[in-house]
């Protein structure tokens, strides 16, 4: 079967019928700087062999290639012109600038409105760490809660501290085990279920089981069960859960004694205390004396931990210290419930989401208010909402002051880590002393390279003498690399030898949600298009008698909890995963952690490996890497790339509206201009947050709304309402009525009236609880305010293209480091006799602390060709075969490379001929071609 065919003409091809394995592209010149010389690519040999003894792996079942059904003809996309004016011209803005006025503050939305994205994240690993043996906590009472500052003596010790985790904990319910079943455990109660955890196996962290705490709190464990950590069956913090009311005053009284012995004296023994009173640990691990000491100092601290390596009690114990509120900004709403579940009972928390409903939102900032929160976890869009700011803008004798600003996961803020959010460069220093009222901040991460460190450091100005950094990776770590032409079976041949064979739980990290792409890289792989890969693998291992559980952002949350939960409770022992596993997630035991593709950065690899051997035992990480993948890799990291002409565009739209009054909120919905400037929501959000936050403030974001209103009347006539309500008068004026329906926007129906839109959403719900009206929202959308209208929109559209265009480079080299290091310590070991996992453990750590150090002289190959003899003769067939469709050179390099983008989404292009034809040649030598033939193509059509 030619699975390729088209029929769009697009067949008629340069180059012969793709292979079932991709050609290689003549080679480029050799790169000169490089100080080794790479033989990975080109020897095939497993080199499994020599790192680790094997078994005999049992054979495989997958084999069998399904019969791939014929694609349908190509249809004609109906796509919306992505560039109405041709690329290679900027067009100014029809409109002339506008006086500056500052328009009135509308933003008055119900808090809980904000979107948080799904992200490629978790937390990440560091050096070598002093992994001091845990003692058991002597805790004899559970802690009771306090005064105004949460801590205060008023109170009564046992009052009971919720830490507001409502309906939305990621938990389903689980049914009871049986009592019998119990193990080394804790029971946790979600929805009103109660389990516990049963630890099966050998492997169980020595810590739990000599403790003597443990023992007792086995024995307790009937009589009060709370909340837990869903991966901390080991740890304090449940145990602490665990304490017989009889215990509670005395353990109370500790903490509070400890406090004030903090306040009047920050010494090292005041503060190991605390520790003791609280957690029941004996010492402080290594970074966290120091930094608790600064912060507690008043100084704005930058701290770099590995993972696991206790960041989070910097922030607790000097917020039970400070008098006011310490805000947690956390990227991502299931890193906030797990960091809201592990904080020690006695320490009130809090968390604002937007999964919250306007209810729970609005009792938590109540309580905030009142001042009995003391730890409130946020995402960093809350730093959007007018109202929410509101609260901390009072001075420092309220109770709901801030005294203590956490930026978790700070490499979020520089563009130039592995995960910028445009919504952490919010985060400025300026605007939290302005907008907070704060002195102190501190900044967390365990993953950031110099450059990345520079540049949070500079957004949040924390002075180069405070910085606390530790190794990045730890030392019970083994890491080893293979490079590898058939990665199932080799990892199949790898998990069936020892030490892997002997891990109780492990992990194995895919790339790729959808084997989609594969189509294009091996026939081989044609049945699994449309699979998640983690699917694959996992069913691969389980045929192969190895039981394992497949775990990827597209499952339903309830599914992807109970995975976790299994895996937590070691009833699962493999869990095939993308990087959407282990995100907070914090079991102890992790005995290996396999990378079945490469990851796109040291960062992300560091961060993953980071999840093994928590409890410091040794852990085995291996990471299978092969050319295919990075080429897939290395073209989707121009996945976000824009162009000059596209960002002009944009800036043309985004100011557009701006006709008379800058009090006005403009909008923009999303998909609609996605699709129109070929730009991802990401990126035009990246733009917008520029726009506000760059050298010159060209606008002020707003929340985002939905935009687009379908309205019903019910009781009364419209006509008759409109004459008692203004807002239902310029609802009439301003709608479309699509089949008895009235459809408008609620922004320019709240302009028109002088309302902000929120003001309008609640007026409307107003009505609707009248039983009025009924209506319905959609079409969520970007709104702003216009504060300036640029003066040169050139030089400000190629300030910004060039911007994105160093992301978009940084990325790439990122990939590229990652790629070379495994190459590095492939080649190494291969020159070294009788080469073992503890030597290629070293090549590796060595890359990784050169990287980190920022170390200009790292050697990364870029082993892409440069050219090949078709690659413009495919381009110009595909534009005759598509000659009705508008193209730009970037969109074309897209189709060739397999990448899809909002305006040329891969469902349609991916049927083309020439769909992912040349990943092997670097990304902009095929813009090049494609602008070269795209010019001749329009030069012959030019009258
Ligand atoms: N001084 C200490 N002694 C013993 N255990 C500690 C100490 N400090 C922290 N821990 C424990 O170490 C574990 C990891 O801590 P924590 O979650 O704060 O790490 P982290 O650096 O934030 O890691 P991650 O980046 O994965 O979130 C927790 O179970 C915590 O209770």
């Amino acid at each position: 079967m030619d699975y390729d065919s088209d029929s769009d003409g697009s067949h008629i091809s340069a180059t012969p019928p793709r292979d079932p394995l991709p050609r290689r592209p003549p080679q480029p010149p050799p790169k000169p700087p490089t100080s080794y010389k790479s033989t990975a690519s080109t020897k095939r040999s497993s080199h499994l062999d020599i790192i680790f003894k094997l078994k005999k792996p049992s054979s495989s079942k997958h084999d069998k290639i399904e019969p791939v059904p014929e694609p349908e003809p190509i249809q004609q996309p109906d796509l919306p012109s992505p560039v109405g004016n041709f690329p290679f011209q900027i067009r100014r803005p029809s409109d002339q600038p506008h006086p500056i006025s500052i328009g009135r503050s509308l933003e008055t939305l119900p808090a809980g409105f904000f979107s948080t994205r799904r992200a490629s994240f978790s937390k990440i690993c560091k050096p070598s760490l002093n992994f001091e043996p845990e003692t058991s906590p002597e805790i004899t009472a559970e802690p009771k809660i306090n005064g105004s500052d949460g801590l205060g003596s008023t109170k009564t010790c046992n009052k009971k501290l919720p830490n507001l985790i409502r309906g939305d904990a990621p938990l389903p319910p689980v049914k009871l085990q049986k009592r019998s079943e119990e193990g080394n455990f804790v029971r946790l109660n979600f929805n009103g279920y109660k389990r516990k955890f049963t630890a099966k196996g050998k492997k169980m962290n020595s810590y739990s089981y000599k403790s003597k705490y443990f023992k007792r709190s086995k024995r307790r464990v009937k009589s009060e069960v709370d909340t837990g950590s869903l991966c901390d069956e080991e740890g304090l913090v449940s145990e602490i859960k665990l304490q017989s009311k009889a215990e509670k005053p005395s353990r109370c009284e500790s903490v509070e004694a400890a406090i004030s012995a903090v306040r009047s004296a920050v010494s090292e023994e005041n503060l190991v205390r605390l520790l003791k009173a609280i957690y029941g640990y004996d010492l402080f691990r290594d970074g966290q004396l120091e930094a608790i000491k600064m912060i507690l100092a008043g100084k704005s601290t930058m701290l770099v931990l590995p993972t696991g390596a206790g960041k989070s009690l910097c922030y607790q114990i000097p917020a039970v210290v400070l008098p006011g509120i310490t805000l947690v900004v956390s990227p991502l709403v299931a890193l906030m419930i797990d960091q809201l579940k592990q904080l020690p009972p006695m320490i009130q928390g809090g968390l604002l989401s937007s999964s919250q409903g306007p209810e729970e939102a609005a009792e938590t900032l109540r309580m905030v208010q009142e001042g009995s929160i003391k730890v409130l976890f946020v995402s960093p869009e809350r730093f959007l909402n007018a109202d929410f700011l509101s609260i901390f803008s009072t001075p420092n004798s309220t109770p709901n002051f801030v005294s203590l600003v956490v930026v978790d996961e700070a490499h979020c803020v520089s563009e130039w880590s592995h995960n910028f959010r445009p919504s952490y460069m919010r985060l400025g220093a300026s605007l939290l002393r302005a907008k907070l009222n704060v002195e102190c901040i501190l900044a967390m991460t365990a993953t950031a390279t110099t450059t990345t460190l520079q540049s949070i450091m500079s957004a949040l100005e924390i002075s180069s003498t405070n910085l606390i950094q530790k190794a990045q990776v730890r030392d019970n770590l083994w890491l080893s690399v293979s490079l590898s032409s058939n990665r199932m079976k080799d990892m199949l041949k790898l998990m069936k030898s020892s030490p892997f064979l002997e891990a109780q739980s492990i992990i194995v990290y895919c790339k790729f949600q959808s084997m989609y792409s594969s189509q294009a890289i091996s026939n081989f792989y044609l049945h699994w298009i449309l699979q998640s890969e983690t699917d694959v693998i996992s069913r691969y291992l389980c045929d192969n008698n190895i039981s394992a559980k497949s775990y990827h952002s597209g499952m339903l949350a309830r599914d992807r909890s109970r995975i976790q939960e299994l895996f937590c409770a070691n009833k699962i022992r493999v869990v095939v995963a993308t990087v959407a596993f282990g995100m907070g997630l914090d079991k102890r035991d992790v005995g290996a952690v396999i990378h079945y593709s490469l990851p796109e950065s040291l960062e992300e690899y560091v961060q993953e490996i980071g999840r093994g051997g928590r409890d410091g035992r040794l852990s085995y990480c291996h990471l299978f890497f092969d050319d295919v993948t990075y080429y897939k890799l290395r073209s989707l990291m121009h996945s976000d790339g824009v162009d000059e002409f596209a960002v002009n565009k944009f800036l043309c739209q985004v100011f557009a509206d701006d006709t008379s009054s800058h009090s006005k909120v403009c909008s923009l919905v999303k998909e609609l201009a996605s699709r129109k400037f070929d730009m991802k929501e990401e990126v035009m959000l990246t733009l917008l947050t520029h726009l506000e936050l760059g050298e010159t403030q060209y606008l002020h974001l707003l929340p985002q709304l939905n935009v687009t209103c379908t309205l019903n009347f019910h009781k009364t006539s419209p006509m008759l309402l409109a004459d008692k309500d203004t807002a239902v008068a310029a609802i009439l004026k301003k709608s479309e009525i699509k089949q008895g329906q009235y459809v408008f926007n609620i922004p320019t129906v709240a302009n028109s009236i002088g309302v902000a839109p929120g003001d309008l959403s609640n007026h409307l719900q107003n009505l609707k609880a009248k039983g009025e009206i009924t209506y319905e929202l959609k079409d969520p959308a970007y709104c702003y305010k216009i504060v300036k209208v640029p003066s040169d929109f050139c030089s400000l559209t190629e300030l910004l293209t060039r911007w994105l265009l160093d992301i978009e480079n940084c990325k790439v080299w990122k990939l590229d480091a990652m790629y070379s290091s495994a190459v590095f310590a492939v080649d190494t070991c291969e020159k070294t006799h009788d080469c073992n996992v503890a030597q290629q453990t070293t090549y590796l750590q060595e890359r990784i602390s050169d990287y980190f150090r920022g170390d200009n002289n790292l050697d990364v190959l870029d082993k892409m060709g440069q050219n090949s003899p078709f690659l413009r003769a495919d381009i110009k067939v595909f534009l005759q075969s598509n000659s009705n469709v508008k193209f730009t050179p970037r969109a074309i390099a897209r189709i060739m490379h397999g990448i899809g983008s909002p305006a040329y989404p891969s469902s349609i292009w991916s049927r083309t001929h020439f769909w992912g034809r040349y990943i092997q040649i670097d990304f902009k030598a095929v813009m090049n071609a494609a602008k070269a033939e795209l010019m001749n193509f329009v030069g012959k059509d030019a009258p």
